[in-house]
């Protein structure tokens, strides 16, 4: 006998239900000195699956920085809520880890020790640190620079650095806010590059913003196009380009021009905030 077809009412409360964050009606406003109140998310409405990676592109100052950071916790949203994993965020946890573009490093403690900082903030026994934090170097590429101290690395390292201290908080959440856009393109692609290995590695969850369609389509699953502010979700997109994928295979497939021409129009349309 053939399976019974879901109920698709059913499935989308499955999907629902397996949402790892889940964003209803999230809105948020500021309070700004000359220009008075300053709307900046209007209502975003949003789920991200356990594992998935997703980008959010949007025109500049259209509020992607405030939407990660409301996920993170470090700042309330006005309205709307967001859940992780079924919980409503009230603030900074360790289920949720973000990465800056600016690198955000202790300047007076070595790599190993930044490393170090995360694991014992974890909980991570004395004993097991030097282990673990030496074994999340070398997932992003730095077995040689432990005993470095931040002044002496590269942009790159450094945000080699910053992304291993994230992963030893080991949250299964990654909110990355725009985390390569201040580097040249050779280590940007290459840290692209790494990026995808550690999240296939790992299976984490990432929240990935970006100015980059090129980097939104190379890297995600879902890209969300937001709306100029008060920011909304104007458009889904999902690339479907095959796993595990190079650049070179993303670049040449059949729909890549069309989908970076979709979403340039889109941004293009909206205009800057
Ligand atoms: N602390 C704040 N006080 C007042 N206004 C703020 C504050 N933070 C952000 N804003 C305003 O809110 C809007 C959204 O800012 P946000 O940095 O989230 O946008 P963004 O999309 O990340 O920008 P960009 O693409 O340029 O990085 C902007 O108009 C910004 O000026």
């Amino acid at each position: 006998m053939a399976a019974e077809a879901a109920h698709p009412v059913d499935s989308a409360r499955r999907e629902a239900d397996e949402a790892k964050l889940r964003l209803s009606g999230v809105a948020k406003s500021y309070a700004g000195r000359r220009r008075g109140t300053v709307q900046a998310i209007g209502g975003i409405d949003l789920d991200v699956r356990p594992g998935e990676f997703v980008s959010l592109v949007g025109p500049s100052g259209c509020g992607k920085s405030t939407l990660l950071y409301i996920i993170g916790g470090f700042i309330g949203a006005d309205g709307g809520s967001v859940l992780c994993d079924g919980r409503e965020v009230s603030g900074p946890g360790p289920d949720r880890g973000i990465v800056f573009q600016e690198f955000a490093l202790f300047p007076w403690k070595t790599v190993l020790g930044n490393v170090t900082w995360a694991l014992a903030r974890r909980g991570v026994s004395r004993k097991d640190r030097p282990e673990q934090a030496r074994r999340l170097l070398s997932l992003v590429g730095l077995d040689e620079a432990g005993r470095l101290y931040p002044s002496e690395l590269s942009g790159g390292m450094k945000q080699r650095v910053a992304i291993a201290r994230t992963l030893a908080m080991d949250s299964e959440v990654l909110l990355m806010d725009e985390p390569f856009g201040a580097l040249d393109a050779q280590t940007r692609a290459l840290l692209q590059e790494e990026l995808l290995r550690i999240w296939d590695e790992t299976g984490k969850t990432v929240l990935f913003v970006t100015h980059s369609v090129e980097e939104a389509l190379y890297l995600s699953d879902r890209i969300v196009v937001l709306s100029s502010r008060p920011s909304r979700v104007r458009d889904v997109i999902t690339p479907g380009f095959p796993r595990p994928r190079t650049r070179e295979q993303v670049l040449a497939d059949s729909s890549y021009a069309a989908l970076y021409e979709r979403i340039w129009a889109e941004l293009r349309e909206e205009g800057p905030a």
